[in-house]
């Protein structure tokens, strides 16, 4: 009898894509053959979860992104092919990092290539729901700044996190007003005019 090879169980060719609009934009840190940017609808991006390991700890935790329903909305962020063998490694990475570290579930949306070479095809996503114990739901700018300028976790300091996001936005989706992102971003920006307001100084910082 033949034996039963990881080829036959998950051939090459299939394929499994998988949609980042948080960390995942700038550190997927799993193997994958390609990625695109582009964005799914009916989802905003919002700094409404809270994160006790990576960005925070349980006395003070973070606050990183999830998406919260809206059908007038869209949230951009990368689509990341993975193939093969790799997608089981790839969901055992993820499973542990988002929903064992994070208390993100994973949903199936459609995703939206912005070139419009490419058409619109599935993703796994992950999401953060309300009824998750670290969420930490709505507030202003001002309150979400003051939470990332104070937080720390075991992956770096929360300012990273929010920096690397908006970094992303401004360099990969220029055309985008993203809002929500931009105000926090502002606010975290005017928590520390000790650094005389460059903006380099605190990226420095952030991403040291
Ligand atoms: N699921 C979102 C958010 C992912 C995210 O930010 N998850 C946190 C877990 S709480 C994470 O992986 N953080 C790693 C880091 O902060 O570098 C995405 O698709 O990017």
């Amino acid at each position: 009898m033949n034996q039963t090879t990881s080829e036959d169980i998950m051939p090459e060719k299939t394929s499994l894509w998988i949609f980042g609009y948080g960390s995942l934009v700038w550190k997927p840190d799993f193997k994958f053959r390609m990625s695109k940017v582009g964005y799914i609808q009916g989802y905003k991006r919002r700094f409404w979860h809270g994160d006790n390991f990576h960005r925070g700890d349980k006395d003070m935790p973070g606050r990183v992104v999830t998406l919260v329903e809206d059908d007038d909305a869209c949230t951009w962020g990368v689509a990341y092919e993975v193939k093969g063998t790799e997608i089981e490694e790839s969901l055992k990475y993820l499973n542990t990092r988002e929903a064992v570290l994070g208390g993100y579930i994973t949903k199936v949306v459609e995703f939206i290539p912005r070139d419009g070479g490419h058409l619109p095809h599935l993703a796994l996503v992950y999401i953060a729901t309300c009824d998750n114990p670290i969420y930490l739901g709505p507030a202003s700018p001002e309150e979400i700044a003051a939470q990332i300028t104070t937080c720390r976790g075991k992956t770096g300091h929360n300012i990273e996190y929010l920096l690397r996001l908006v970094q992303f936005m401004r360099l990969y989706c220029p055309e985008v007003e993203d809002e929500h992102l931009f105000s926090i971003e502002a606010a975290t920006l005017s928590l520390m005019p000790y650094m005389l307001g460059s903006k380099q100084a605190i990226h420095a910082i952030a991403t040291a």
